[in-house]
């Protein structure tokens, strides 16, 4: 094959993976043999071992990494990763409510509410559309450069379908099947087994060989925009949205509703039974003002904003002012 035939069906083969993955982990829905993808895969590694100049940033062969790191380096966030205050119960909801009124002064605003994803935060940066750099939370104010895992995870677009520069804000995690086939592994190699989803994601990613993470099958929620150059989003709802048009995970149970009672209800709809049934574990509710433009007034406590509250479930609530007292 010439030079010109490898480098028209490179990029085929780039396109057509892209499109696989983005079916198979972004929606959720395979269109392909794993069979089939691997030759697709095998052929792309091939013509670009032959052609290695042809290789480029996003390329899918570039997810998983050669080295093995020493350590990851320290970054400080551009803008800080902010933790979330807790509800317990409908009346903590409506002192939340009654706050965010008393601060916006009669302007009026909508909420939206979202699953609060059991995983690891993480912060994403895209310069002109191109992953360059992931990082977890840390203390918030300086996280962990972990790029190179963030990488291996195919539900992370390694570019977007718009030349944007902006931070993006997701959430990683372990799918319950994928946590139950990984302890099973554990156990057979007799190693110690993950306590649970969280735990496996926050230690897949703590890997220093991204390729062990790869074989994790870790995936991604995104559910806020950091910041963006030379746009403004006017509801966190709309922001939400573009995120999905650009190529990532937007998890699809989100609502926007007009008052706090509608939200009540709507954490109250989120029974043991229906959380059981997704895929993923969820430890909450995450509820946000959908009004942009109302941040800078509510602005933000310590260490979170007062624009958004998470409502923990009973379940976790234990565990979350266990570790509350522990950490504070
Ligand atoms: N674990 C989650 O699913 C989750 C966590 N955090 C947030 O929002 C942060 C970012 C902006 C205000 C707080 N939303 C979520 N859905």
């Amino acid at each position: 094959m010439s030079r010109e035939q490898a480098t028209a069906r490179i990029e085929e083969l780039r396109s057509i993976i892209k499109k696989h993955d983005y079916s198979y982990y972004v929606l959720d829905q395979p269109t392909i043999s794993d069979y089939e993808y691997d030759q697709l895969m095998q052929e792309l590694i091939a013509l670009e071992a032959e052609y290695p100049d042809l290789i480029t940033p996003d390329s899918p062969t570039q997810r998983i990494g050669g080295t093995v790191l020493e350590g990851f380096e320290k970054v400080a966030h551009r803008n800080p990763m902010l933790s979330l205050a807790n509800a317990f119960g409908p009346e903590d909801l409506r002192d939340f409510d009654r706050r965010v009124k008393s601060l916006v002064a009669g302007e009026a605003f909508e909420y939206v509410v979202e699953l609060k994803i059991d995983g690891l935060a993480v912060s994403l940066i895209y310069e002109n559309g191109v992953f360059v750099r992931g990082a977890t939370r840390g203390d918030g104010e300086v996280g962990e450069d972990i790029t190179a895992n963030l990488k291996t995870i195919k539900a992370l677009p390694l570019i977007l379908s718009k030349p944007l520069t902006m931070e993006v804000r997701g959430e990683a995690y372990l799918p319950k099947r994928e946590f139950e086939r990984i302890n099973q592994e554990r156990e057979q190699a007799g190693e110690p087994l993950f306590a649970n989803p969280r735990n496996a994601a926050a230690g897949s990613l703590r890997q220093l060989d991204p390729r062990i993470v790869g074989k994790r099958n870790l995936s991604i929620f995104t559910y806020a925009i950091g910041s963006i150059e030379g746009e403004t989003i006017p509801t966190h709802s709309q922001g939400l949205d573009l995120l999905h048009e650009l190529g990532f995970k937007v998890n699809p149970e989100r609502r926007v509703l007009p008052d706090i009672e509608a939200v009540i209800e709507f954490v109250q709809s989120w029974t043991g039974e229906q959380r059981a049934a997704l895929p993923y574990e969820i430890d909450g509710i995450v509820i946000k003002v959908n009004q942009t433009h109302l941040y800078p007034r509510l602005g933000t406590t310590a260490k979170s904003p007062r624009w958004a509250i998470a409502y923990k479930f009973a379940a976790e609530q234990a565990e979350t002012i266990l570790r509350d007292i522990i950490v504070n």
